[in-house]
């Protein structure tokens, strides 16, 4: 299906074609161009709600500034879709997040304007002030480098860092801070507040005023001088306690809060910013969701909505006649409230995905003991930790993409001191559509290696509940990781009564001849249908569910070592140290010479798709299972002729 763009924004294949558009047409862009995103997202899907929110700052950054000479950073780049529309992208936008279409963020392969590859959060200023010193470094100085990035990223520990060295590292480098006061949930904690502070508070608006009154007395196009900032200066200075501003504080001149909603107003703010020197903010106040009216009205439901009738707005869900699995977010959602119930110590911990996580419902049933703590998994680890130490049992989940950040807070302040904290890891393996920085493909290595660590994965979400029951027990004293995938278990009855798991067992799903298949996790679900498929075939392999990566069920490998001569390991994880690789590991450490394959997500970067197309692809879905048993099945009849 054709979507048709607007006729103004049809004629705009990059920044120079938006440039020659006379100021006063602007608007009309800026309608195009959120009506584009509506009529394609609600077609192909993807992120939703904040590109609506910065359309008209997307229009005025191109407008206003050189790209990409000019180097622009959305920082997590799930609201840079009005950006790639821009920037030569807008026939190809409706690939947006399909399998070898456009990818879901900037990505610097992708597109000369995506000057640094983003997924994850609060990396924009560090980039673009790294851009900035570069720059300077080679006398670029009619360079400018520029990082957008919005109140929910602006609270993790690393976006603090950058302003830290931007505010000492005399760069020419923007800050945009785009405050909508949402995260994907509503955004959390003591900056929040303050940011709210400021938008209201009568200094701030008379020094705004002031600010612009002197910059709106600049003739047109005249550059700005280091002479008339450091007047602009010394009048901010002489109006405002500098230490007041935490941004001034930080030693950026701040700039705002203004409307990110007037296109003119961002036009005229950004041109004459672009020609103040040094590090400055510039503060807006959008509306995620803007235009939309029901994505403004429910901005988590809208922030990533899957397909919708753009008219009515329904969102759109598969219909079955039988009860369907339900997602293991919200078996961890449910669950932990159950067990909360029972041990007081429990508590839950997110940073910053509530929803995502499911554990919005507990922090609904239980305010005071389910928190999100803002994007800062490093934090969320580490408080986790603080708690354990005064006997808590905290329940810290965090995507294994967004874990790879807290790597050293899981060594150093869990697993060294042997903190009972259980580290829930959701959307473990490939997520799909968010594509490589989103897949959860390191954890198992990463995790694999550090000493006192319990490392499981539930073949279903009654497996799940049962790791969490055990994970919590006294009589657990390790870090407990448990991982899990995206999307939906497999039974739909799942709440049965809780049993123990002894750690470091596996289960023994079926017996067989020749070939054992060892699986890790919920890719069991996938060699268990290879198996179906084989057994049509005569080709009965055995399968062993071993739900530890650390510690390994020894005597069930022992047993599956000498009893199958060929084995095939599936994990939802890289290839490379991971579930297989321990493996092998295990059989060097006692002379098993099995021949071995391992599937699971290759040595290389997987790029976004269908979780089935990418499967597919990376050769662990059940047909592929199912191929490579048969080919070790026909090398084995043929070398037994
Ligand atoms: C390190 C990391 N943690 C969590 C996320 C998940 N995440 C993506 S967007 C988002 C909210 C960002 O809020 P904000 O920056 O204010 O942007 P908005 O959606 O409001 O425009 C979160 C938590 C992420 N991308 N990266
Ligand atoms: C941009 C981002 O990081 C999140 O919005 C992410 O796409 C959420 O993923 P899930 O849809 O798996 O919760
Ligand atoms: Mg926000």
């Amino acid at each position: 299906m054709h979507i048709e763009p607007g006729s103004l924004l049809k004629t705009i294949n990059s920044p120079e074609d938006l440039k020659k558009v006379p100021r006063e047409q602007l608007h009309q862009v800026c309608d195009e161009l959120r009506q584009y995103i509506i009529d394609v997202v609600s077609v192909h899907g993807g992120h939703f709600a904040a590109s609506l929110g910065v359309v008209e700052l997307s229009v005025a950054l191109h407008y206003a500034y050189n790209t990409p000479y000019d180097q622009l950073v959305w920082d997590v780049g799930h609201q840079a879709y009005g950006h790639k529309i821009l920037t030569g992208r807008r026939d190809a936008f409706p690939s947006n997040r399909k399998y070898k279409g456009l990818s879901g963020f900037p990505k610097r392969s992708e597109s000369e304007y995506d000057t640094f590859g983003v997924g994850h959060s609060s990396t924009s200023i560090s980039a673009a002030l790294g851009m900035a010193m570069a720059a300077k470094y080679k006398g670029e100085t009619d360079r400018k480098a520029v990082a957008v990035i919005g109140d929910g990223s602006m609270t993790a520990g690393m976006a603090f860092e950058a302003m830290n060295h931007a505010g000492v590292a005399d760069s020419d480098v923007l800050i945009i801070l785009n405050d909508n006061c949402m995260s994907i949930d509503p955004n959390v904690g003591a900056l929040k507040a303050y940011l709210t502070d400021i938008s209201t508070s009568h200094t701030y608006n008379k020094l705004r005023d002031d600010v612009w009154k002197i910059l709106g007395k600049l003739p047109i196009g005249k550059r700005f001088t280091r002479e008339m900032a450091s007047k602009l200066e010394a009048g901010i200075k002489g109006m405002v306690n500098k230490s007041s501003n935490l941004f001034e504080a930080l030693n950026l001149r701040y700039f705002g809060p203004i409307d990110g909603h007037n296109i003119t107003k961002l036009v005229d703010t950004l041109k004459d910013l672009r020609d103040i020197p040094g590090p400055k903010l510039l503060h807006i106040v959008t509306v995620k969701g803007k235009g939309y009216a029901l994505a403004e009205k429910d901005q988590t439901k809208w922030h990533a909505p899957g397909l919708f009738d753009k008219i009515t707005g329904e969102i759109y869900k598969k219909k079955f006649d039988t009860p369907q699995p339900p997602k293991y977010q919200d078996v961890f959602g449910h669950t932990i409230i159950e067990l909360a119930e029972h041990n007081k110590k429990i508590f839950g911990i997110t940073p910053a995905m509530p929803s995502g996580s499911s554990l919005k419902f507990m922090m609904e049933k239980m305010p005071d003991r389910a928190f999100d703590v803002g994007i800062c998994e490093q934090h969320a680890v580490t408080v986790s930790a603080g708690m354990a130490t005064q006997g808590m049992r905290v329940f810290c989940n965090i995507y294994s993409s967004f874990m790879q950040r807290a790597f050293d807070q899981v060594v150093h302040d869990v697993a060294i001191q042997k903190l009972p904290v259980v580290l829930c890891l959701d959307r473990a393996g490939l997520v799909g559509e968010d594509g490589p920085t989103h897949h959860g493909a390191y954890d198992i290595p990463y995790f694999r290696c550090i000493p006192n660590m319990v490392i499981s994965a539930p073949m279903n979400e009654q497996e799940l509940r049962n790791l969490m029951y055990t994970a919590q027990l006294e009589s657990t004293e390790l870090p407990f990781v448990i991982r899990y995938p995206r999307g939906e278990g497999m039974l739909s009855d799942w709440r049965k009564p809780f049993e123990e798991i002894t750690i470091g067992k596996g289960r023994k799903l079926r017996d067989g001849k020749d070939v054992a298949i060892l699986s890790f996790g919920h890719p069991g679900n996938f060699a268990a249908a290879a198996i179906r498929e084989l057994r049509g075939e005569g080709i009965t392999p055995a399968h062993f569910d071993m739900r530890f990566a650390k510690p390994l069920d020894e005597e069930l490998l022992h047993e599956a070592l000498t009893n199958y001569e060929r084995i095939v390991t599936v994990e939802d994880g890289t290839v490379v140290g991971g579930f297989g690789s321990a493996i092998l590991e295990f059989m060097q450490q006692h002379g098993y010479k099995n021949e071995v394959r391992i599937l699971g997500i290759p040595d290389r970067l997987v790029e976004h798709g269908t979780l089935k197309e990418l499967h597919h692809e990376c050769g662990y879905d059940a047909a592929a299972i199912a191929a490579e048993v048969r080919s070790l099945t026909t090398s084995n009849m043929a070398e037994a002729i």
